[in-house]
């Protein structure tokens, strides 16, 4: 039995799609989960991260990577290993380790080592002969966060120096960065990031429905989601295409209005 097809909803681009990217965080599943998980929800998945250093202890990183490809998704390493590589003076092993298991795309942060912009840079130039490289902006530690300015100078700077896709900070908690503490999201900083690289190439780390839910009503179905948990794949689709009442306007005739 295939997927229903009865209703009428909104096409999305099939992948490879430069926007309307959903982008989850594997916190270190297996390989026989990820093919599980990608054989109902394939189409869904643009970019796979293995989250901070999970992919360094799994000695079936490279079974997991090849499951990702064989579903055409993009798979990431995450962005603290490569930091904690870096102040180890192992950046160019563990980019080395990256290409040989089969990561096709690396993340490129300083949200956790105190590490220059500059360096940041040399990172993404020295990754991107291997990678497609996703820089990450914003700190991890709430009481070290970006000005306004800031937010938008070094997103815009990642992408000169590189960087494919920008991944505005969240965290797996949704609490940091570009939310307040209580998760909510700050706007300023958002419309900030938008303007300096433009939509389609900003990930917003959104981990929970209600922040997934706002930037589908903001910037609509198109919008770049990250972090998303791996069984909410389809929950994240069923916002872009209105099928849950928080987006319910996406699919209901113009005439109608969801009742909230
Ligand atoms: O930056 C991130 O969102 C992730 C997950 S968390 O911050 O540790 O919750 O980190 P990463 O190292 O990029 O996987």
């Amino acid at each position: 039995m295939g997927p229903a097809s009865f209703l009428t909803l909104l096409s999305r681009p099939p992948k490879p799609r430069s926007s309307g990217l959903t982008h989850v965080l594997d916190t270190g599943v297996t390989p026989a989960v990820a093919a599980d998980l990608l054989a109902g929800t394939a189409p869904y998945v643009d970019i796979w991260k293995t989250g901070w250093g999970t992919a360094y202890l799994d000695d079936r990183i490279a079974d997991k990577l090849a499951v990702l490809a064989d579903h055409a998704v993009a798979s990431c390493l995450g962005g603290t290993l490569l930091e904690i590589a870096w102040a180890q003076g192992a950046a160019e092993a563990c980019l080395a380790w990256a290409d040989e298991a089969g990561f096709t795309h690396v993340e490129v942060s300083r949200g956790t080592v105190p590490m220059a912009l500059d360096a940041k840079h040399e990172l993404v130039r020295r990754a991107a002969d291997r990678f497609v490289v996703v820089t990450e902006v914003g700190a991890k530690d709430p009481a070290q966060q970006h000005t306004l300015a800031q937010w938008g100078d070094e997103a815009g700077q990642d992408r000169d120096a590189g960087a494919a896709l920008v991944v505005a900070e969240g965290r797996q908690s949704g609490t940091v960065g570009i939310y307040d503490g209580e998760g909510t999201v700050r706007e300023d900083v958002v419309d900030e990031i938008v303007d300096a690289v433009g939509l389609d190439r900003i990930v917003f780390e959104a981990p929970r429905t209600a922040q997934q839910a706002w930037f589908v009503r903001r910037f609509g179905p198109g919008v770049n989601l990250g972090n998303v948990a791996l069984d909410e794949i389809l929950s994240v689709e069923t916002l872009r295409l209105g099928l849950r009442s928080d987006t319910a306007e996406v699919s209901l005739p113009v005439t109608m209005e969801p009742v909230r």
